[in-house]
């Protein structure tokens, strides 16, 4: 791989390829950071989807902070993916989760963008050595895996495959601290990384609850929200399970507790997704939204997530406001750009 033309910090222009949920949260992002952002997406009605889910998302991203010069009219939308990358100096695709497309669109991607300009995938869990196989160039191929919604959940996995050179990993996560978000790089690759390995144990015990009729999608929810996920928005799973030890920390959790790790709580294979079990989400998830629609869920998703940031310190405790009532900061709101 060439070396990068340009350092994280020297990063002005982004193209974003895939436009749905995460391609369009990962161009609100780049947006309010002050980036220009490219998006392409072949769907016809991509555009329109996109610039909605940005002025949706832009209310709450006024409140956190915006970059200097930060404006959703810096979002330009390509009409192919070579425009869209022609002068990109960073790209982060967000194309459906296909092993095949996703192989064919980054082999696309890399022989569009500029020579030495990083290319990451969102993928929520195939392993890069698996999807850069047909690249000229791989060793600019990383995976920067985002967390729903990418412009206000802190939290990047950065991870190369077999054939992604160490210096594109590294400058990656660089780039990513650089534009506000909180990283972990991996050193090794893993199926679903770190967040969804874990997020999936969870989300199967969840599934055959329901569909064994042992507990409601509701039930399921207020069991995390009232109760562990209270926790982990400051305190991970383990340090939360030190303190369970009293005095004797995790020693004596594990002396304690050790030996229930071995009763049957979990021991089941992923459930078979049938229509049965679909339909019982799909009316379980009706039900506990109670009416609100998506785009009221997500409003309310997005003032929850800032209210947390800001609980636990993670937002900047002093802002200025413009004249125009909006918050902006110099530096990144989230995320340590150290
Ligand atoms: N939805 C989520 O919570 C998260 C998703 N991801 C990952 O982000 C990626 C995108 O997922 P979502 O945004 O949820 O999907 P989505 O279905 O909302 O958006 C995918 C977009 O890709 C477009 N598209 C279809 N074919 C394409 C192609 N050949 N080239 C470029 N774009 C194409 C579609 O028109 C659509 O707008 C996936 O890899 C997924 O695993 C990662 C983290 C969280
Ligand atoms: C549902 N999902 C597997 C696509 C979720 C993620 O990949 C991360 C997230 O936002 O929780």
């Amino acid at each position: 791989m060439p070396s990068p033309p340009h350092t994280p910090e020297e990063v002005r222009r982004v193209a974003c390829v895939g436009a749905g949920v995460i391609g369009g949260g990962w161009a609100a992002h780049f947006l309010a950071r002050g980036y220009d952002v490219t998006a392409w997406d072949p769907a016809p009605d991509a555009e329109e989807k996109l610039r909605r889910l940005v002025a949706a998302a832009w209310p709450a991203l006024e409140q956190i902070g915006l970059a200097d010069g930060a404006s959703p009219d810096r979002l330009t939308v390509a009409a192919t993916a070579e425009e869209a990358l022609s002068d990109a100096q960073f790209v982060q695709e967000s194309a459906p989760e296909k092993l095949e497309l996703k192989r064919s669109l980054l082999a696309r991607l890399d022989a569009a963008a500029p020579p030495g300009v990083v290319i990451a995938s969102s993928t929520s869990g195939y392993p890069m050595t698996d999807m850069q196989t047909e690249a000229a160039d791989p060793g600019r191929l990383v995976v920067g895996h985002p967390f729903n919604p990418p412009y206000l959940i802190p939290l990047v996995e950065v991870v190369g495959g077999e054939r992604t050179d160490a210096a594109a990993v590294e400058w990656a996560a660089r780039f990513y601290k650089v534009a506000g978000k909180s990283v972990i790089t991996m050193e090794r690759e893993l199926p679903g990384f770190i967040a969804n390995r874990l997020q999936e144990a969870l989300w199967r015990e969840a599934l055959h609850m329901v569909a064994n009729g042992e507990a409601t999608v509701k039930e399921i929810d207020d069991s995390i929200t009232e109760g562990p996920g209270l926790r982990w928005a400051f305190m991970g799973p383990c340090l939360t399970f030190a303190l369970a030890g009293g005095e004797g920390g995790m020693g004596h959790m594990l002396d304690h507790f050790g030996p229930s790790l071995k009763s049957p709580w979990t021991r089941l294979e992923a459930p078979e997704l049938d229509a049965t079990l679909r339909t019982a989400m799909v009316e379980g998830c009706d039900e506990a939204a109670g009416g609100r629609t998506i785009a009221q869920l997500v409003a309310e998703r997005d003032q929850g997530v800032i209210d947390v940031l800001r609980a636990t310190g993670r937002l900047p405790r002093q802002r200025t406001e413009g004249t125009d009532g909006i918050a902006r900061t110099t530096s990144s709101s989230m995320g340590d750009e150290t």
